[in-house]
């Protein structure tokens, strides 16, 4: 998270750490919980590494040096990539990730509502916030407390003006300052888009990709989460 500040102890209690254990143990990515046994995230981040048994997921974490080799994590029994991602600039850069075992739900480890699919306006939005442990420039490092900042949504008719090259398409999100200055970054990939309404907080879109971090004219583009709602239940109530 680039132009943030630090968060505190229960205040995203949905995001989670995913960590992967190769040679050294490391956060990969951000997550969301969405029910006791089911996490959100973004394609890309398990594309590289498909093996369910080579992932961590830890809840209930404010910063990373609280990991030890002592901190308890939940393992994945299964991992649903959309069938129709390709590369994140494309879109469809979203996947479920199934916990072995469910999860005990607290004030500090609890679900983030999904938004209701139906043809929404973001202008209801008004307060939305990105989260991670990601870069906090563009060549940077993972940061030991989890970051906060609060980013406008756009248009995506501006969104597609600042992106001339790409296809910003009505299943994707964009949001930034024109001057830049706070945005995601890498590390923080499939992590929550919170956004509060009438109090309670959506899960509006997934961090999914950018030019660069934070630059000016080049916002961050997001999964949009409310056009999945369709898909996440049948893989999640199927089971
Ligand atoms: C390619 C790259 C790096 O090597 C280091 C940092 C950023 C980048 C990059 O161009 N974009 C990115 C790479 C990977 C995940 C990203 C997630 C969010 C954003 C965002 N701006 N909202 C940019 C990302």
């Amino acid at each position: 998270i680039v132009g943030g500040s630090n968060s505190s102890v229960g205040e995203w209690p949905w995001q989670v750490s995913l960590h992967t254990k190769l040679s050294i143990q490391s956060h990969h990515c951000g997550g969301s919980i969405i029910s006791d046994q089911w996490i959100l995230t973004a394609a890309h981040c398990l594309e590289d590494i498909p093996l369910t048994e080579h992932w961590h997921v830890y809840s209930n974490i404010l910063k990373q040096s609280e990991i030890t080799n002592e901190t308890t994590f939940f393992k994945v029994q299964k991992m649903i990539i959309h069938p129709r991602y390709e590369i994140s600039e494309a879109g469809y850069d979203i996947a479920l990730l199934k916990l072995d075992t469910p999860m005990n739900f607290s004030v500090l480890q609890q679900p983030v509502c999904l938004p209701s699919q139906e043809e929404m306006n973001m202008a209801k939005y008004t307060e939305c916030w990105v989260t991670g442990w990601g870069y906090t420039k563009e060549r940077g490092t993972i940061e030991d407390t989890l970051q906060k900042v609060k980013i406008p949504i756009m248009p995506n008719a501006e969104c597609q003006f600042q992106y001339p090259e790409h296809r910003i398409t009505d299943k994707m999100l964009c949001a930034g300052y024109p001057e830049g200055g706070k945005d995601a970054c890498q590390g923080d990939s499939g992590g929550p888009m919170s956004c509060k309404f009438q109090n309670s907080w959506y899960l509006v879109g997934i961090t999914s990709w950018g030019e660069g971090c934070a630059r000016p004219g080049q916002p961050g583009v997001y999964t949009n989460v409310a056009k999945f709602v369709d898909w996440i239940l049948e893989q999640t109530l199927e089971d």
